[in-house]
């Protein structure tokens, strides 16, 4: 069966910029795929390309296997998006917005059902122009919702939703799958990539630059973990060195009495071991694996990426990307 999304060699360029350049990508039937890359990286050109709302400059595109440019109109019956910064109509209510993107797909949904969905029934009455950035961006939702669509295409879709909101969006992305749907969305909050993704794709400067589930990608890249101990005394030079001699080592560091270890996950048990064999007492350690963060720095090497505000600030990045043990 053919890829619901389906890109090859696609190139887009604006005058000197080179948005995307080759990009070579298959998304199956009932996958959620995430869309990853930092900022600038090409992520909503590529998904502005979907609905033909932008044409390539070179490449094919298919999706739902239908050529964009040729049955732009057939397709957006059957795709849902929620595009990035979505302007709604100040002076209509919330209902209206739903009700004109349930008729544009000529869809028979209840606009009120849609609206309980994302959370805003208690508004669907009040113009949308009054709403908050999150009230607005689960609205967009709704109306992406309309018509239960073949495809979801989300771009960066918990933007100004707080901690209930994007969890919510997380649930709905996972009903959405149950019922048979294909979910695309780009992000750069990778802990939410990582809770509900079957797959992703990073892209870096408009060129794809991995593909593959989480799990793998992390795999790919050493699958490292950072040890620290504290011990009862100062190490000396002998307890270092056995730490050192053991395989999957890639440095040791101490500061007082605490070790630290960066090393290949399975090592861990034998550097504790290693420790307590030079006549050291392990008082206490902890371990963190690679983070997404580390992950997504090593494809993109993009450590002076502009810091991101807002949704970030509404899921910690750190937390689920710490794996502590004892
Ligand atoms: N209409 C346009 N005219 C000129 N350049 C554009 C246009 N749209 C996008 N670009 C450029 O194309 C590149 C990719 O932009 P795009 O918006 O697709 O990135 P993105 O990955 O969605 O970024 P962000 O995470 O910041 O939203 C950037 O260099 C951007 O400046």
């Amino acid at each position: 069966m053919a890829s619901v999304i389906e890109l090859t060699n696609v190139t887009k360029q604006f005058g000197d910029v080179t948005a995307l350049r080759d990009v070579d990508l298959a998304v199956e039937k009932g996958e959620v795929f995430g869309f990853l890359g930092p900022n600038g990286a090409g992520k909503s050109t590529t998904i502005d390309m979907l609905l033909d709302f932008i044409r390539p400059t070179g490449g094919e595109i298919r999706v739902l296997g239908m050529e964009p440019k040729h049955e732009s109109v057939e397709l957006r019956k059957r795709v849902g998006i929620l595009p990035d910064g979505y302007h709604v109509y100040d002076r209509l209510t919330g209902r209206q917005h739903v009700q004109f993107a349930i008729d544009s797909k000529a869809g028979d949904d209840d606009p009120m059902a849609l609206l309980e969905r994302v959370g805003i029934a208690d508004a669907a009455d009040r113009k949308a122009g009054g709403y908050s950035k999150g009230m607005t961006q689960r609205l967009v939702l709704a109306m992406a919702l309309a018509g239960d669509p073949d495809l979801l295409v989300l771009d960066e879709p918990t933007t100004g939703l707080d901690p209930a909101g994007a969890r919510e969006m997380r649930e709905i992305i996972r009903e959405e799958v149950a019922r048979g749907a294909t979910v695309f969305f780009s992000s750069h909050i990778l802990e939410q990539v990582e809770a509900v993704c079957d797959r992703v794709a990073i892209l870096n400067r408009g060129e794809l630059v991995a593909v593959d589930t989480i799990d793998n990608l992390r795999e790919s890249v050493g699958d490292g973990a950072t040890l620290t101990v504290t011990v009862d005394a100062e190490p000396t030079a002998e307890t270092l060195d056995a730490i050192e001699a053991l395989p999957g080592i890639s440095s040791v560091g101490v500061t007082g009495t605490t070790i630290t270890v960066h090393c290949i996950s399975s090592a861990k048990t034998a550097v504790l071991d290693a420790i307590e064999a030079t006549g050291l007492h392990v008082s206490d350690f902890t371990t963190e694996r690679t983070s997404l963060e580390d992950l997504f720095l090593k494809y993109t090497g993009n450590s002076d990426e502009p810091a991101e505000s807002g949704d970030d600030a509404a899921e910690p990045a750190t937390d689920a990307a710490m794996e502590v043990e004892q």
